[in-house]
């Protein structure tokens, strides 16, 4: 068994040091790197910053054999029903399928819809972007809000920012939170007569989005008066056409996706509406066929070569065996700022799971705690905790070789200082040359030196991977999003569990519901426990004064 001999092999590599390996094996970096190539754009992972050897690596594919991920990944492409509590397939990747090679599902071939949906968004968004589409008073868009939470958000959002350079005059704006200041902020910025919404949810039922539709609605009414005009300013992107009729929003101008799609993984989809009216049908597609290179590299590329499965087998190196419970995400471009903040919903609704796909308990931690910030940001924030902390925390830096915005001095700077970070975590700064140092300085005592040198040391063997971009464009943008989607697939593989739903989110809505109509109650909420009762009652006594 490989998880026997990947068990003993740690014990005799957790303490080697990286500097150790690179010293002596002058190959290491060119081993350890992959290298993808899609159009004028590639990636190169570089993972020679880990804390493995080629042995480690062939007990980690051994196992990834073991656990039959080849066939996983087939069953996945192939459109089995994977996700099993819900009984659906998971198909993100028909969604970039553009060479229409069929899929099935239950015996259907889906690409005839998926095709048929991506002409209706390329000519809504071509209508729109051209000023075709106009707006109740005859004036075109200018302004496109897309209400939606979660997945029908985040990758939207984060894409959006990414692209921005590609984006044409149309301004994106985005409401997810329930929080009123989210909607009133945005719609203080727009002009009843040139804004279109956007109500983007799988379900059309989830409470912020509705609420926020709802409250959309009403303000563009309240500075209109014109409910026969809706249909010109609302469009809604959903699985559920009943509810997106009774929300009085014409059919025709909605866009399908299927129970097939995860929210998580709805980007490529008409979720990305809002992408497409951003910048472009055609940038939108080139972000597809990124993903669908991803893809194809994904499927057909021998484990040994294939980028998300060795980044989800690095994953479970360090979670399983150096039980390491979170993992940065740095990316070196202002455009990916909001990457982390995506990635986290991809990978932690994904895989923060305790019960596998039999029903049993794990048996190791699942899902790390994903987080970062884009650089130079985050090294004068908590980079800190990273290089001298107790934890060891494996880090992602992603690194776009070209700037948009070759401004001075800056993107060299910025490169540096990416490059510098991973060697620095890797390297780190040995005592004995921290009191040379000092010696040399001359400055202080001996005694002094002793007391402070340790302050002042690095161990280092921090582990990082470097993804390498030409730059961010819409297809290496593509790429890269498709690759945490299958890293985090193999991922959920090897631990036995469903990778697809979120059972977990739902205890807190069901609750939310119940506690609702308590906050105006007419008298003192008893049914929780004593804090629960206390806080219901603290915002009872602000909106029902008069109640109490
Ligand atoms: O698109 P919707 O149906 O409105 O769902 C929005 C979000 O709702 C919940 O939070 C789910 O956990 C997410 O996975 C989903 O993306």
């Amino acid at each position: 068994m490989s998880l026997e001999a990947l068990k003993q092999h740690y014990e005799q590599i957790k303490n080697v040091h990286m500097r150790d390996m690179f010293a002596q094996d002058h190959n290491r970096a060119a081993k350890f790197s992959v290298r993808l190539d899609s159009e004028s754009d590639f990636m190169v992972f570089d993972y020679s910053k880990n804390r493995v050897t080629e042995e480690t690596m062939n007990l980690l594919l051994r196992f990834a054999r073991e656990k039959q991920l080849n066939e996983h990944i087939e069953a996945m492409f192939r459109g089995d029903a994977i996700n099993t509590t819900e009984k659906r397939a998971v198909l993100h990747t028909a969604l970039r399928n553009l060479t229409g090679t069929p899929v099935l599902v239950d015996g259907k071939n889906v690409m005839p819809d998926v095709m048929a949906v991506l002409a209706h968004m390329r000519e809504f968004s071509s209508a729109v972007r051209s000023g075709r589409w106009l707006g109740y008073t005859g004036k075109p868009i200018t302004d496109v809000v897309n209400i939606g939470i979660g997945g029908s958000d985040l990758g939207p959002v984060m894409v959006t920012e990414a692209l921005k350079p590609y984006s044409g005059q149309i301004r994106a704006h985005f409401v997810s939170n329930v929080d009123g200041t989210h909607i009133a902020e945005v719609t203080k910025k727009l002009n009843p007569e040139t804004c279109l919404f956007i109500i983007s949810s799988k379900t059309f039922t989830t409470q912020e989005t509705m609420t926020n539709a709802a409250s959309a609605r009403s303000w563009w009414l309240d500075h209109t008066h014109a409910p026969e005009m809706v249909k010109r300013h609302f469009v809604a992107v959903s699985t559920n056409t009943k509810a997106v009729r009774e929300f009085g929003i014409d059919t025709a101008n909605m866009f399908e996706f299927w129970d097939w799609v995860g929210g998580r993984y709805s980007l490529w989809s008409a979720i990305g509406l809002s992408i497409c009216l951003s910048v472009g049908y055609e940038w939108f597609e080139e972000l597809l066929r990124g993903a669908e290179a991803m893809d194809r590299h994904f499927r057909t590329a021998p484990l040994e070569q294939n980028i998300p499965v060795l980044m989800g087998m690095l994953g479970i190196w360090y979670n399983d065996f150096f039980h390491c419970e979170s993992h940065a995400v740095l990316p070196y471009d202002q455009y990916l700022h909001r990457f982390a903040a995506y990635l986290q919903q991809l990978d932690m609704e994904s895989n923060g799971k305790h019960i596998r796909l039999d029903g049993s308990p794990v048996e190791v931690p699942t899902g790390a705690v994903v987080w970062g910030e884009a650089g130079t940001n985050g090294q004068h924030a908590f980079y800190q905790l990273i290089h001298q902390g107790t934890h060891v925390i494996p880090a992602d830096f992603v690194m776009p070789l070209e700037t948009h915005n070759p401004v001075g001095p800056h993107h060299a700077m910025l490169m540096s200082n990416c490059i510098a970070q991973t060697e620095a975590l890797m390297v780190g700064k040995s005592l004995e040359t921290v009191k040379a140092e000092l010696r040399a300085e001359g400055k202080l005592s001996a005694s002094e030196i002793e007391v402070l040198a340790p302050h002042k040391t690095f161990d280092g063997n921090r582990p990082t991977n470097t993804i390498v971009l030409r730059k961010v464009t819409p297809r290496s943008l593509g790429m890269l999003i498709a690759l945490y989607e299958h890293k985090v697939f193999v991922e959920g593989i090897m631990w036995g569990i469903n990778s697809f739903d979120q059972w977990g989110v739902e205890l807190g809505k069901v609750l939310a519901k119940a506690i609702l109509p308590e906050l105006t109650a007419p008298s003192f909420a008893h049914g929780h426990d004593a804090s629960t009762n206390a806080l219901i009652d603290l915002v009872r006594s602000k909106m029902a004064p008069s109640a109490r």
